[in-house]
């Protein structure tokens, strides 16, 4: 697709305001006052030409519709010119300039006022640079790279998942900047950190933090030998993560082994595809979800809750001190729904801490009423293991230091950058 002759300026990619594959439900996040724009390319609908969309917030006030907010155009391209309505212009960079100088209405009385240049988090690929292959994700390949910071030129190691447009549908694009718009929320130290998306061109690229153990499912398996003090250093880790991500409040929906990271000795959750924002979720009963690592609940009505986390919180730790066996071995997954719904519990290992047993235990309850918070379970294993290991203090403290830091760079990052709004996106 070509921005047409814009020779002097170049191509629309180059231009701030141009966001590329951003989807509609990051437009609304985006754009904050009346009259800012930007410029992007639709979502890729069977058979259809892409074409490049004009969107504008506008009538906020005094519409209370939020879908009312901003208003999307196609831009029509034909004879060499492009147009929404009245004008054509050779270029969408003169169709912009011409609106913005007269303040001539695109359509009713819509004004391009402002236009809005890409965030910190929408990345240039020419700063990503891919050096080796990782893993194979839902979306394709993720590999091992450098990211090089647009500000003070910074270079950091990051992990990079791919995604070709042409080889994805459309649920599959929206699930993979659904991921990303649900990332951009957190930090703290036991959640895979973001650092953004690359989305003017393809492959899509979603960019996070390294961590160097790779998958902790795999990092368990490659290494059998781990003490009982190191699980429980990990199960602690993980009770962290999830505590953070309940307080904000979302679901993870997919808390298993396979989907934490492991680096620099410390758990990482990971994998937000299935994350929905909330307190509670009904699933399509129709989708194939996992059953090895679903509640009763979930199992019966696919009801997601806070609680269903913890008990797949449970099945992880239970992982973890099985080295990265799958649960239920030995089980078809027909039959772990069925003794599960009977009452059947997975043994834990016989030289585990008996307060530990039963905290995990009452994850997996069969009520969930009966199933602790994850605040709840990260403080009752910090006193269980306190007590067998003194030194878990000091991990708690480097962990709220951590987590303090981490904090503090948000903050003044987003000082330098726009004050983001405190609206949150429907259907994350
Ligand atoms: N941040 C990371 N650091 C190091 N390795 C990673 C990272 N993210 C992913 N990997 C590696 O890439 C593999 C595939 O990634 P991942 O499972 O997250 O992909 P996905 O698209 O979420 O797929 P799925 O939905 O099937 O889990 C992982 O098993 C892991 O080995």
């Amino acid at each position: 697709m070509s921005s047409g002759s814009s020779l002097q300026r170049g191509p629309i990619e180059k231009e701030s305001y141009y966001h590329g594959f951003l989807p509609r439900e990051d437009v609304k996040t985006v754009l904050k006052s009346n009259g800012e724009f930007l410029i992007r390319i639709s979502e890729p609908r069977k058979g259809e030409p892409r074409s490049f969309i004009l969107s504008v917030m506008h009538n906020i006030p005094p519409s209370v519709d939020e879908e009312a907010w901003v208003k999307h155009f196609v831009i029509k391209f034909q004879d060499n010119k492009f147009y929404i309505e009245k004008n054509a212009f050779p270029t969408i960079q003169e169709m912009v300039d011409y609106h913005l100088r007269t303040k001539d209405s695109v359509r009713d009385d819509v004004c391009l006022l402002k236009s809005l240049p890409r965030q910190t988090w929408e990345l240039d690929h020419e700063n990503i640079e891919i050096v080796r292959k990782l893993g194979e994700g839902a979306f394709g390949e993720v590999m091992m790279g450098k990211l090089k910071f647009r500000k003070g030129g910074k270079t950091v190691n990051v992990a990079i998942k791919q995604a070709k447009l042409s080889n994805l549908t459309k649920d599959q694009i929206k699930e993979f900047m659904g991921e990303a718009r649900v990332m951009r929320q957190f930090n703290h130290p036991h959640v895979v950190r973001f650092y953004g998306v690359a989305a003017t061109t393809e492959p899509l690229y979603m960019v996070m933090e390294l961590a160097s153990n790779g998958a902790l499912d795999s990092y368990l398996k490659k290494n059998p030998d781990l003490s009982l003090d190191k699980k429980n250093e990990m199960i602690l880790q993980a009770a962290w993560g999830l505590e953070y991500l309940h307080g904000k409040p979302v679901i993870h929906r997919d808390i298993a082994a396979r989907n934490c990271l492991y680096g620099d000795n410390r758990v990482k959750i990971s994998d937000f595809g299935l994350t929905r924002h909330g307190v509670s979720y009904q699933a399509d009963p129709n989708k194939k979800a996992p059953i090895r690592w679903l509640a009763t609940e979930v199992i019966r009505q696919r009801i997601f809750s806070l609680k269903t986390d913890v008990w797949a919180y449970a099945v992880m730790s239970w992982e973890i001190y099985n080295n990265g066996v799958e649960p239920y071995p030995g089980m078809m997954v027909a039959e772990v729904a069925q003794r599960v719904i009977g009452g059947y519990r997975m043994d834990l290992p016989v030289d585990l801490h008996p307060e530990i047993k039963n905290l995990i235990g009452k994850c997996w309850a069969e009520n969930e009423h009966e199933r602790p918070s994850m605040a709840d379970v990260s403080s009752e294993l910090q006193r269980i293991t306190l007590i067998q290991r003194p030194d878990f203090a000091s991990l708690e403290a480097q962990m709220k230091k951590e987590l303090m830091m981490m904090n503090n760079s948000h903050k003044s990052h987003n000082r330098k950058s726009k004050p983001s709004k405190a609206r949150m996106p429907k259907g994350m």
